[in-house]
């Protein structure tokens, strides 16, 4: 199964990885026209109805696939109004070749009435996954009429990926200004690439759903990439605040680690980032940056007797980042760990802290951050093989029952079901602090995504502001320029 959103990330990884939208639609079309030919006998009429975007760009592709078949085709919609260059694109290929597919230019008008009425299979190719909200005109009357025909009739209606009207992700159908909740019935799904949440239920249960493959290579769902940044678009409307608030707790025998995960918070787009570590070092952490909030505690290191101002500082941000440059001193352990035992929000664990998360009952929800050794001292699986590697620690994941990314050339990201990996980043950085980098990068985007999510974006951004690095000055990277580069790394738009 496959979200929307999670599909839209997909295809802009493919598009990364060589193989571009269109290439994509040329496949869809294709499909559709095959599963056109099962359905339609020689000679049968096809109405195609198109819409404005990219679901109706698949039908213009069916269309040419199906000039060669012995069916009438007939596209209903408005060319004038089709609205993404592929479509586009495709639309003026179906008219330079002069296929002889009829094109009606107004759907609701009585002459259209009549293509669908006599039509012996209907492809449904107005709205896919870009629906939002209940259908509107012209779109809403076309679904009625394709209602109206199919009903009592032999009519096959075959929806192009989502029935138009239906929400992929949850099957529902928004209610009209008319009370009404219109969606075309669909006889038949052909939905790309994999099966939609909301599909099965957007029917009657009778229609068929085929799922086909359009060439979307695995590895734009298991390796990171640009279209994992897309969840980051922000709304133009947003407000302070929900962008969220990071507190990093660290610091004691290094200064320098919880500084580097807290710059890397704002950076990394959280809107306030505050620090609690010893008080010894607050002067310190607050001098590398004006934009940190620093709260100190007595002493050198943290301790049990400092959790109440912790737990205080911890209850209103929305995630905390454990454990950068804390050290693994007893007491801080025996902090980390009842910390862990009373928290239920969202953490990320990293460096000494972690090796307290095997052994502790917690209802919080967590991103674990080892490198290699840190996740043997946690008792976690090793193997050289990054693939082997991946197995091992996802099982390692659903014991623990929290998502782990294990830091490596190829970093592997799991909630122990499902599996991402991470390739960008160099040699440059096994320089010392980029995991504490890492850690704030990930906490900040705890804050709007879930885990797993959070932790592919992070590594993502992570590895891509270092490479970003290194191609402009060769390696001697330092850690706090790749905070510097993490704004161009995580960029939507680039
Ligand atoms: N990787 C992918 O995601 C692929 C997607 N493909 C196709 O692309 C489709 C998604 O394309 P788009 O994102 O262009 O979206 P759609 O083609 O589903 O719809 C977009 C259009 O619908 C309009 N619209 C939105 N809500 C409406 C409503 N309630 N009433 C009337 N009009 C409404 C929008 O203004 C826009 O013009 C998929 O369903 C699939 O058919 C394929 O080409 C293959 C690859
Ligand atoms: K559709």
């Amino acid at each position: 199964m496959i979200t929307a959103d999670r599909m839209a990330a997909v295809d802009a990884n493919a598009a990364a990885l060589g193989v571009p939208r269109k290439q994509l639609m040329e496949s869809a079309g294709n499909a559709i026209a095959r599963e056109v030919r099962t359905i339609a006998d020689p000679g049968a009429t096809v109405t195609v109805v198109c819409g404005r975007g990219n679901n109706g760009g698949d039908a213009f592709v069916a269309a040419r696939f199906l000039s060669e078949y012995d069916v009438r085709v007939r596209l209903l919609g408005r060319s004038e109004s089709i609205s993404t260059a592929i479509a586009r694109e495709n639309w003026d290929a179906l008219d330079a070749a002069e296929i002889d597919a009829e094109a009606v230019v107004d759907p609701t008008g009585e002459p259209d009435r009549l293509a669908l009425w006599d039509a012996d299979v209907i492809v449904d190719a107005m709205l896919g996954t870009g629906v939002s909200g209940p259908l509107r005109e012209p779109e809403r009357t076309v679904a009625k009429r394709i209602t109206e025909a199919a009903s009592g009739t032999d009519t096959a209606v075959l929806a192009v990926d989502v029935p138009s009207g239906v929400d992929a992700d949850t099957g529902e159908i928004a209610v009209g200004p008319d009370g009404e909740r219109v969606a075309v019935p669909a006889d038949r799904i052909v939905t790309f690439h994999d099966a939609k949440p909301g599909l099965a239920s957007a029917t009657d249960a009778e229609a068929t759903v085929a799922v086909a493959d359009i060439g979307i290579p695995d590895a734009a769902e298991l390796f990171t990439g640009p279209g994992d940044l897309l969840g980051l678009d922000r709304d133009p409307m947003s407000h302070k605040g929900d962008h969220g608030e990071v507190l990093i707790v660290g610091g004691g025998p290094y200064t320098g680690a919880p500084t580097l995960a807290a710059r890397a918070a704002l950076r990394a787009g959280a809107d306030l980032v505050h620090v609690a570590c010893p008080e010894s070092i607050a002067r310190e952490v607050q001098g590398f940056s004006e934009n940190l909030i620093v709260h100190g505690f007595p002493g050198e290191i943290l301790e049990p007797e400092h959790l109440d101002r912790i737990s205080e500082l911890a209850s209103g941000r929305d995630v905390v980042v454990f454990g950068p440059g804390l050290g693994d001193a007893d007491p801080t352990l025996t902090a980390v760990e009842r910390f862990l035992e009373a928290y239920d929000g969202r953490a990320v664990i990293d460096a000494d802290a972690l090796q307290v998360v095997p052994n502790v009952e917690t209802d919080a929800t967590l991103v674990c951050t080892p490198h290699q050794g840190e996740l043997r001292a946690m008792g976690g699986p090793s193997a050289d093989d990054w693939r082997e590697r991946s197995d091992l620690v996802r099982e390692f994941a659903a014991d623990l029952g929290q998502t782990v990314l294990v830091k490596g050339a190829y970093d592997v990201i799991t909630d122990g079901e499902n599996l991402r990996v991470n390739r960008t980043g160099n040699p440059g950085m096994t320089v010392g602090g980029t995991g504490d980098v890492l850690a704030g990068a990930v906490g900040a985007v705890a804050c709007t995504q879930r885990p797993l999510q959070a932790a592919a974006i992070g590594a993502y951004a992570n590895g891509r502001a270092g490479d970003l690095v290194v191609e402009d000055q060769g390696y001697g990277l330092v850690a706090t320029d790749l905070i510097d580069r993490i704004p161009e790394a995580v960029r939507t738009d680039a």
